[in-house]
């Protein structure tokens, strides 16, 4: 579906949605421990409804009343408080969301119920490798990576697990959220750096609230790599929660920020400003842009300043790079985002999409290696652009078209689905002018 956006300052206050790095979290954890868990979660999207139609599948129970999710966990096992039994045979549809397949699949192979994982968009293409290849040398069978249905067999044994760090930190998430279903020690041991390190920090956080404790120690080994090692031990199961809340969505406040920085000015309510997201970083990377920032209980409020360039290094937190690039490209001087090579491994090549929606806005950017180099205009053209089915592009283009002087269609905007739904809506309640409809 199209969008048409008449050129118009977005300003105002909006809510923050609900953090979809957290709600994923959460919801495997709840239908993991022994007991019932409410779940604050005031809105959704097709990636969280996809973690939840995964853990139903598995035989959770998932209800929801208004803003609350009451999560009934998996089956226990006979005569045992911590155990969980998985539906076997189970049909686990993973939507379009790489964060629901690269947890789900090692959950699964630790219940060892056999199941099958499917998906769409572009999700097959996205890597598995290597947490394939250890779930594998930990004793399940998989059919061949790269073709849904994914099918598992045999049940994933304790043991250590080697991943790099710079491939997704979701493989790492993945076994983290495993390790407690394992009846042995479990270490999961990663090369240094460790890219996009704020989402293990999510997934060890959402543990602790869940009982679990995960050790983390730096090493090197014998030759020489640095690593950390997380360390699960199963003398901290699951353990239920009676209840917890879903924070608020940094990534996706990103861009209102970012309007925020183009323009009069955004409040983003409903936000921790000590939490743990990454993306949080929204904030000083736009003050390092020049924009004028305050905080102020749960609310961030960014500013049009002195627009400056800078060189930035991304590759804690890859999301944001959208939004940043959409301010950058109205900066005046030559900004360089550095680190965006698992930009490559998102819902489309970011590099290369964020590059041609904002060229195709008039911008002048390109892409050198894993670098994004953005000389700022004063003001960029309007013009068309193509989503290519990546809920981040979509809203980039929105946010970028609030300072051209012409209009901006976007192609294929229904995308904005699978983390926000209410994007558009948002977008005309802070003034946009907005022609078509995503729902
Ligand atoms: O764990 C998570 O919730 C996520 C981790 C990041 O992926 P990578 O670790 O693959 O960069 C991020 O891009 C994604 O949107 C959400
Ligand atoms: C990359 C994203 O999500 P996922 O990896 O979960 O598909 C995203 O939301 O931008």
């Amino acid at each position: 579906m199209d969008v048409t956006i008449t050129p118009h300052a977005i300003e105002g206050s909006v809510e923050a949605i609900a953090s979809k790095s957290m709600a994923h979290r959460l919801l495997i954890c709840a239908a993991l421990c022994p007991g019932p868990t409410t779940i604050r979660c005031t809105t959704s999207s097709k990636d969280i409804e996809a973690t939840i139609a995964c853990l139903e599948a598995l035989g959770a129970k998932i209800e929801r009343n208004g803003d609350l999710l009451h999560v009934t966990p998996l089956p226990g096992a006979p005569a045992s408080d911590n155990i969980r039994v998985g539906s076997t045979g189970a049909l686990l549809d993973c939507g379009e969301s790489g964060s629901t397949l690269r947890f789900m699949l090692p959950v699964a192979c630790a219940l060892g119920c056999g199941v099958s994982l499917t998906g769409h968009g572009r999700l097959a293409q996205r890597p598995l490798s290597p947490l394939y290849e250890e779930l594998i040398a930990g004793g399940c069978d998989l059919t061949e990576q790269g073709e849904f249905p994914l099918q598992t067999s045999g049940r994933l044994r304790p043991g250590r697990f080697e991943l790099p760090g710079n491939v997704s930190s979701q493989y790492i998430s993945g076994l983290l959220l495993a390790a407690p279903l394992l009846d042995g020690p479990t270490e999961v041991c990663v090369a240094e750096p460790i890219e996009s390190r704020p989402y293990v920090n999510l997934t060890t956080s959402a543990l602790k609230t869940f009982g679990v404790h995960v050790e983390e120690v730096r090493d090197v080994t014998d030759n020489g790599t640095r690593v950390t090692r997380f360390l699960v031990s199963p003398a901290t199961p699951y353990r239920s929660c009676d209840s917890v809340t879903v924070e608020g969505d940094w990534s996706n406040a990103g861009f209102w920020l970012a309007a925020g920085a183009l323009g009069r000015g955004v409040s983003v309510t409903g936000l921790d400003l000590a939490s743990r997201q990454g993306d949080r970083s929204m904030l000083a990377a736009l003050a390092k842009l020049g924009a004028r920032i305050e905080r102020s209980g749960g609310t961030a409020s960014v500013s049009s300043g002195a627009p400056t360039a800078c060189e930035m290094n991304v590759s804690d937190f890859p999301d944001l790079v959208p939004p940043l690039a959409a301010v950058a490209a109205l900066a005046p001087g030559t900004t360089r985002l550095t680190g965006c090579g698992r930009l490559r491994l998102k819902e489309s090549d970011r590099i290369e999409t964020v590059c041609a929606g904002l060229a195709a806005l008039g911008a002048d950017i390109t892409s050198e290696g894993d670098d994004i180099v953005i000389n700022g205009r004063g003001s960029l053209a309007g013009g068309e652009v193509d989503a290519a089915n990546d809920h981040r592009i979509a809203m980039m283009a929105a946010i970028a078209a609030s300072r051209c002087t012409g209009g901006v269609t976007i192609h294929g905007a229904e995308c904005v689905q699978k983390s926000y739904p209410a994007f558009f809506d948002d977008y005309a309640k802070l003034g946009g002018i907005v022609e078509g409809t995503v729902r």
